[in-house]
């Protein structure tokens, strides 16, 4: 097959959407793809690969390194290239296998690669980096009491270093990112002991300190491709800084709209940066396809668009009607949601509904004894990346994970199985935080033989630490099985299902206090006018709307509570939010 047959081929897979060509054709070594969900950035990307490898712009598939935040979204992308690059490069000879050499990982997966290769040159203990308890350094007393001989000094050090990674202190972190290292190389790896960040910070220092071990990955890794660039860190992208040399063709692919994980350090504007500094010529994918048949959505998708790229005067060409009904207070709301989920699945059997709250609280907890009451039967997802339970159950499936793998260095079935003995011996699985977990961990076990068993034994070892070392296992609750799934906007990211219901749309809830409530001049209305003063914290709210909108794969419905008992117990008159009140929103009420 010729250069130009597979043009042709790649032509009519993409059915003549123009922007998504440029980006696969154009010959600009250096490329932002601003691409929307849905709006087909992964059959774009799938498509550039088999594109430069035909055209010889990639030389050998290993040349490829694929990065992205996630665990999960690793996989995901790996799947798409195993199974997608050989048909579209059907007939075209090769001396490779394609799908086996491409490098598809998560920052800290392609960070303990590097430092099980050349770590050693810091720390022989990195050499078996697998073996290495990884620790959490957000709190200088667990530290003291966990590390043992660890100085206050050094502990207060981490703990600093952990917040001001979340706060994304870029200056802090380059000032004091060798104490930090040398904290870990001292009192750390002797003792078997890591942290996460340092998974990151050691092998950035490795690229730094030994020119050597740099300019081989610069010249192994010709072509550097990030997916959902917006959500890298501020330790990721030092990575990355480190990784890309003059030569090196970059691609990144994101958007800045989905970037709400500010807190855990998340760069803003990170998509503009990193085009000044790298060079990147920006392409924005520009047709909707996830909701190409849904007016609805499709303009609600739009007109959210329209007003974060111009805040203060949005182009709207069409109102997008959303359904929306507020309730006198939040017990008569919690029933409404109970009804509208039972009508949904009742009309739509196989049907799953995500109620995404923005955070937990009193209203929260009225709606799940709401359903408890109702006795209808839901999936309790609240607890936060940040959770001590939650992360502390992750570090316990990877503490077990590694007891067995030492028995029997082979992830099977019996295995798995052996590890969830050893976990419910240790928690109670009648609490719904710990019978939630348990479930996502039998996802996650199953999905190894499953959607993942084309992975080598290795492969299947890498994916179950990496995602128990990142406090992964929430990745998984949209393949969870009940119908209703209660859960937070910020842990929904990524995932998607038929219908979404947002609840308390009302101020102070969602935004905020700390998003945009206190302080807000217009409390008597909620008619929010953007200012040089809020448009930063309006962007980041609209962020997180914007996630939690697109979430839905057919409908999203709003609903808000017209009064709210304040911190005093006072029962006070709450407005709709105003984010429901922003140009291009036409809310029409249900019932
Ligand atoms: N040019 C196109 N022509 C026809 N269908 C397309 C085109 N681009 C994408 N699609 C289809 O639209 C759907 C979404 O595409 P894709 O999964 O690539 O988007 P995405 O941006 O990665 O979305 P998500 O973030 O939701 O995963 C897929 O079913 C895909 O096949």
């Amino acid at each position: 097959m010729t250069l130009d047959e597979i043009k042709e081929k790649i032509r009519g897979l993409h059915l003549g959407d123009a922007k998504q060509l440029d980006a696969i054709f154009t010959t600009e070594k250096r490329l932002l793809i601003e691409a929307p969900a849905g709006y087909g950035k992964t059959k774009t990307m799938v498509s550039k690969i088999a594109y430069m490898l035909a055209s010889g712009s990639i030389p050998y598939p290993k040349r490829l390194l694929a990065l992205t935040f996630s665990v999960n979204a690793a996989m995901k992308i790996k799947k798409d290239v195993t199974h997608q690059i050989p048909l579209i490069l059907e007939g075209v000879k090769t001396d490779y296998t394609i799908s086996e050499k491409i490098l598809v990982s998560n920052y800290h997966g392609f960070a303990r690669r590097l430092l099980k290769r050349s770590g050693y040159k810091l720390h022989p203990a990195l050499i078996n980096i697998d073996e290495l308890k990884i620790i959490d350094d957000s709190k200088a007393t667990y530290l003291l009491s966990n590390v043992n001989g660890l100085s206050y000094t050094s502990a207060s050090i981490l703990e600093k270093f952990n917040e001001e990674v979340k706060k994304i202190n870029g200056t802090y972190i380059q000032n004091n990112l060798a104490a930090y290292n040398q904290v870990l190389i001292n009192d750390f790896l002797s003792r078997g002991l890591l942290t996460y960040n340092g998974i990151l910070t050691l092998a950035a220092k490795l690229l730094t300190d030994f020119e050597v071990v740099r300019e081989f990955y610069r010249r192994l890794y010709t072509t550097v491709l990030v997916d959902e660039f917006q959500d890298t860190n501020v330790l990721s992208y030092l990575l990355l800084y480190y990784l890309i040399g003059a030569n090196t063709q970059v691609i990144l692919m994101g958007d800045d709209l989905q970037r709400i994980y500010g807190f855990i350090g998340a760069v803003p504007n990170l998509l503009t940066k990193a085009a000044t500094q790298f060079g990147l010529t920006k392409i924005s994918l520009d047709q909707n396809y996830r909701f190409k048949d849904n007016k609805q959505m499709l303009s609600l998708d739009q007109n959210i668009r329209r007003n974060a790229e111009q805040p203060r005067d949005p182009q709207i060409t069409e109102n997008a009607t959303v359904d929306f009904n507020s309730y006198p207070d939040h017990a008569t709301e919690s029933a409404a949601i109970v009804d509208k989920c039972k009508y949904l699945i009742s009309t739509d059997p196989d049907s799953h509904v995500a109620i995404l709250v923005k955070q937990r609280g009193p209203n929260v907890v009225t709606i799940m004894g709401t359903f408890q009451a109702a006795g209808v039967p839901y999936f309790y997802g609240l607890f936060s990346d940040e959770d001590p339970k939650y992360v502390e159950f992750n570090r316990e499936c990877l503490y077990e994970f590694f007891e067995q793998i030492k028995l029997k260095d082979q992830v099977t079935k019996k295995l798995l199985a052996a590890i969830t003995v050893k976990l419910k011996a240790k928690y109670d699985i009648t609490d719904p935080l710990y019978s939630s977990l348990f479930q996502l961990l039998a996802i996650l076990f199953e999905k190894v033989f499953t959607d993942f068993s084309y992975l080598s034994n290795q492969e299947k070892k890498d994916l179950l630490i990496e995602t128990l070392e990142g406090n992964g296992l929430k990745q998984y609750v949209e393949f969870i099985n009940a119908t209703v799934i209660l859960t937070t906007v910020h842990g929904s990211k990524g995932l998607e299902w038929p219908y979404v219901i947002l609840p308390d749309m009302e101020e102070q809830s969602f935004p905020n206090y700390y998003g945009l409530c206190g302080g807000c001049p217009y409390n008597n209305t909620c008619n929010l006018t953007v200012t040089d003063a809020n448009e930063h914290k309006y962007l980041e709210e609209l962020s997180v709307f914007y996630v939690a909108v697109t979430r839905a794969r057919k409908q999203v419905y709003f609903t808000s509570s017209n009064t709210a008992i304040n911190y005093k117990g006072e029962v006070v008159n709450r407005n709709i939010s105003c984010l429901l009140k922003i140009k291009g929103i036409q809310i029409l009420s249900s019932s």
